[in-house]
């Protein structure tokens, strides 16, 4: 256990709070173990991955390389195919600080990753230096001989039995990739985008590479399959090199997971020279948080607050009560203890905890020294915590002065200190993040120092400021402290600072938390299709109760979904019914103290502020209800404007010159003096549009019309005409849906063009045919040929991402497909199925879980052809051998290899060609002989441009340069 305070408490925090309060969420991405940035890919394995590409090019016997972020400038090498380097990094680069190197955040995401998997825990201490460029290349390749193998693993300290294990242990979770390797895995033969794993869980982490393997049961792609003629079979020939012995041995799950915890340790404890890594960093017993003290009252006294962190992961009982018992600054133990009050509970992979924070005042000539935890348990025994006999020390001779201080809108950070005595004269450091070089990932950080000057005297305390200016988006992670001789108060962020400071002597305004406005009503039943709550969804890996009931807010109703899905309504659906409280099982991906329903079972709340939408009554008008349009055109003629702050006072002003007005689909408003032909009252519930300026009106549906007229003959009839129809507090559990029940939610374009929103009916885009709502699987993708998922997903976007596709598909709000054809027979599903907005267009809907909202194209899709390439002439499809290569002066391997890609790489090179869709050869000659081949058989398309021909397995479409 690390005595408090300890160079590793950053990545303490960063590797035992991913849950609950304080959590750091480093483990969001890999929970649960299957989750990735696409289908086919597996955070948890890209972490483990990354870690060994990092280390793999270590040398011990020259002293060089090893864990130590090297991978950061080594994205580009040939050593790192594949997307999974790159996105862990990116995941990594908001937890690098001063406080925290890459290279602790690659060994801290192993343990992270293995443990999320299922895996044992890996052991992790801190203390890795970054490296500022590459090492050598030599990761390991599949292609490699055994004899190459085993040195390249004695090269970064692992002998041929730890080989063995070691590859062993990599391989239990995530796969192959076509894209990255298609030598290993055939396009023909790979799951969803393109993946095969290397056993048969490759997100559950366990024993079965290897039981697997020895069975004689394995699918692994680089056991059996094509890579054993393409000689890429590199997890046969490692496992085999000692005839299976090692292998074989490691089968018992037991013997698995002990000697894989030893290699993961072995793998990230290779650092370079010059790194002493820490003791394993181990949660604290006992950790304090935050420990500010303030100089107030013109320097008589000193305010004390903090944060103290219980580790109750071993306690049977629990904490009934923390106190501090702590020392004056002379060091004599001062009689009545600090209280505490419970501030929340956070959860790590292994481990538990309880918070207790506390703010105290002490007088400023007494002060505190140190203190110690004094915790009480509900049985009534009590310890002592006392940091390794040292106590938790506070050092009163230098204070940042927070409320002094403040960061202004243009970034100017001022800082004030109080500074106890004659101490030396006191300095502000800020550590801000810069761009880093071009094309590297990670900020550089640097630190700026600057003299502070004297301000007032308060007490035995002198004030100090200083200022520094911020630029751009330096203040989001500006870091800084103040100091003084061998004393400081540092760490704090700028962001958190008000934008005004306070004058000494004044002290801010405090914030008093609201209550809740919502209520629990109980874990219900969700059929799915149709949904528990259907006018509103949403989904988030950051989902949490307020989240849900923010996004709700214009809702009586809201519930949670499986952790991270959030439902809103006005009433619920009647195959909704109530089900046992545990049934809703899954934690809240964002507070795992909070329970977010499970597979079809939400956790249904009640929004007790919320108002139900009415058609009010306007002064000088009578309500005349829901009206249709007109049989030949609108109902009112005389005026029209629409706009997104729409409401029926707005539109009666508006048309105030007219006898009628009318609001219609949320935003429109029209004025007459007639009604015409063909408009007619209609059920209430129709005009179930809330109204896009005001959510407590109704503002008419598509069609239709929430209808006025002036004078005041109806107006004491029309409100109870109105209110009893529209879907009051009383319907919340009625039968049916009354929300939004013409029609489905409608496509943005064109709202403002008041025929085309009127009459939408369905998903559209210009140049596609909508095909419909239609059902999709994980395993088995209806539109699986090309895929992302990002924050701006609307029908324009995932159409020009899919663009030569003759389909795409949009999905769980998020998510695009793209596809040739229908695969895995879909099924046609109900239009109100697909039911999530897109995330790049709250207006529209993009699919939902498992179902894909699927457009066709208009366009002729033209074939694939050989790219005409300036200075080149395309020689035909051409004969190659993995044995014998024909082209031997240059090769580059690239999922998104286009044939342009492989002439620039050939620079000039008489012949280039390509091969087996991501492969390119270069060549002043020809190294062995090869024969023209019928053209069909060059029949795989690029990686990167489906519209060109990129050879195929032993077949090179071939260029050369025109003489
Ligand atoms: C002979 C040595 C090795 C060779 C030739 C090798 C080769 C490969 C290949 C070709 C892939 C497929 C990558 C892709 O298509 O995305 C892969 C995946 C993987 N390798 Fe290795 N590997 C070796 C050793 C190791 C070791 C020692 C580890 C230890 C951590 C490891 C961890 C992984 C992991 C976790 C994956 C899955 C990545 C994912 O699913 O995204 N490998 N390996």
């Amino acid at each position: 256990q690390q005595t408090w305070p300890a160079s590793t408490d950053e990545l303490e925090d960063i590797m035992f709070l991913t849950g609950g309060r304080r959590s750091r969420n480093f483990a969001d991405p890999v929970t649960p173990c299957s989750k990735g940035a696409a289908p086919g890919r597996i955070a948890a394995a890209e972490f483990l991955r990354t870690a060994f590409h990092d280390m793999a090019t270590a040398n011990i016997y020259q002293n060089f390389g090893g864990l130590d972020a090297s991978i950061v400038y080594e994205l580009t090498s040939g050593d790192n195919v594949g997307p999974g380097f790159r996105t862990t990094l990116e995941t990594y680069v908001p937890y690098f600080s001063s406080r925290t190197s890459m290279a602790d955040l690659i060994a801290a995401g192993v343990y992270i990753g293995v443990r999320s998997c299922g895996g044992p825990a890996v052991s992790v201490g801190g203390g890795r230096i970054d490296a500022t460029t590459a090492d050598d290349p030599g990761v390991p390749a599949p292609q490699n001989a055994i004899g190459t193998f085993k040195n390249q693993f004695l090269r970064i300290g692992f002998d041929s039995t730890q080989m063995i294990q070691f590859v062993a242990c990599g391989h239990t979770i995530g796969g192959v990739h076509t894209s990255n390797f298609p030598d290993v895995l055939p396009a023909s033969a790979a799951g969803p985008n393109g993946f095969n794993s290397t056993d048969s869980t490759p997100s559950v982490w366990d024993n079965k590479i290897a039981t697997e393997y020895v069975s004689g049961t394995t699918k692994d792609p680089l056991v059996q399959g094509p890579s054993i003629s393409n000689k890429r079979n590199s997890d046969f020939v490692v496992f085999n090199s000692d005839n299976n012995v090692t292998i074989t041995a490691m089968q018992p799950p037991d013997t698995f997971a002990s000697v894989c915890k030893t290699m993961y340790q072995k793998m990230i404890e290779v650092v370079p020279p010059g790194v002493t890594l820490s003791p394993y960093i181990t949660p604290y017993a006992v950790k304090p948080y935050d420990l500010q003290l303030t100089l107030l009252n013109g320097g008589s006294s000193l305010g004390f607050s903090g944060e103290i962190r219980v580790r109750t992961t071993q306690r049977t009982q629990t904490v009934a009560k923390v106190q501090l018992a702590y020392k004056d600054r002379t060091g004599a133990t001062v009689s009545a203890p600090i209280d505490t009050t419970p501030s929340g509970t956070g959860t790590g992979l292994d481990d538990s905890f309880a918070f207790f924070s506390f703010s105290t005042t002490l007088p400023a000539d007494k002060s505190i020294s140190s203190f110690n935890v004094v915790i009480t348990s509900s049985g009534g025994g009590s310890e002592v915590q006392d940091n390794n006999g040292n106590g938790f020390k506070v050092d009163d001779s230098i204070i940042f002065q927070a409320p002094q201080s403040c960061l202004s809108g243009s970034g100017n950070l001022t800082v004030f200190a109080a500074v106890r005595g004659a101490a030396s004269s006191p300095s502000l450091q800020v550590i801000v993040k810069n761009p880093g070089p071009s094309g590297i990932i990670v900020p550089a950080l640097s630190t700026a120092t600057a003299a502070m000057a004297t301000q007032t005297s308060a007490g035995a305390y002198q004030l100090y400021s200083a200022s520094y200016t911020l630029t751009g988006a330096q203040a989001q992670s500006a870091i800084f402290g103040v100091f003084a001789g061998s004393s400081s108060d540092n760490y704090k962020a700028a962001s958190v600072l008000p934008t005004a400071c306070a004058p000494f002597g004044t002290s801010p305004p405090s914030s008093t938390p609201s209550s809740s406005p919502f209520a629990f009503q109980g874990c219900y039943y969700d059929a799915g299709a149709p949904r528990a709550l259907s006018a509103d969804a949403t989904a988030a890996d950051t989902m949490t109760v307020e989240t849900c009931s923010t996004y709700c807010s214009r809702y009586q109703l809201f519930g949670l979904e499986y952790g991270r899905e959030c439902y809103c309504g006005n009433s619920l659906d009647a195959t909704s019914t109530i089900r046992g409280l545990s049934d809703c099982s899954m934690k809240c991906a964002g507070n795992a103290q909070q329970t977010c329903g499970a597979g079809n079972r939400i956790s249904l709340y009640k929004n007790t502020k919320y108002t139900a939408p009415v058609s009010p009554n306007i002064p000088g008008y009578s309500n005349l209800g829901c009206y249709t349009e007109g049989s030949a055109g609108r109902a009112l003629t005389g005026g029209y404007t629409a706009n997104d702050n729409m409401n029926v006072n707005t539109c009666a002003t508006y048309c105030s010159t007219y006898n009628y007005f009318g609001v219609e689909y949320g935003k429109e408003c029209y004025c007459g003096n007639t009604i015409n032909a063909g408009s007619v009252s209609t059920a209430a519930s129709d005009c179930s549009y809330l109204c896009a300026g005001n959510s407590t009106q109704f503002c008419g549906a598509g069609n239709r019309l929430n209808m006025y007229q002036k004078g005041a003959s109806a107006a004491s009839s029309t409100p109870a005409a109105s209110s009893s129809s529209v879907p009051a507090s009383s319907t919340v559990f009625s039968t049916t849906s009354t929300i939004r029940s013409t029609s489905t939610v409608t496509p943005a374009s064109s709202s403002t063009s008041s025929s085309a929103s009127s009459t939408a009916t369905g998903p559209s885009l210009p140049g596609y045919t909508y095909q419909g709502c239609m059902t999709d699987r994980v395993e088995a993708r209806s539109l699986g040929a090309k895929t992302q998922g990002n924050s701006n997903n609307t029908y324009a976007n995932c159409a020009a991402f899919c663009s030569g596709y003759a389909y795409f598909g949009v999905e769980y709000g998020r998510e695009c497909y793209c596809g040739d054809s229908l695969a895995n027979s879909p099924t046609t599903a109900k239009e109100s199925d697909c039911s999530m907005p897109c995330s790049g267009d709250a207006n529209a809907v993009c699919g939902a879980g498992n179902r894909l909202n699927v457009f066709k194209s208009t366009a002729v899709i033209t074939q694939p052809s050989n790219p005409a390439i300036p200075g080149y002439t395309y020689a035909g499809c051409s004969s190659d051998s993995v044995g014998a290569r024909i082209l031997q002066g240059g090769y580059l391997a690239d999922g998104a290899m286009t044939v342009e890609k492989c002439a620039t790489y050939c620079n000039s090179a008489k012949y280039f060609g390509v091969e087996y869709g991501g492969e390119c050869y270069c060549g002043a000659s020809f190294a062995n002989p090869t024969t023209k081949m019928p053209e069909g058989d060059c029949s795989f398309l690029c990686g990167g441009n489906k519209m060109e021909f990129c050879g195929a397995a032993n077949r090179m479409s071939l260029w050369s340069k025109n003489a």
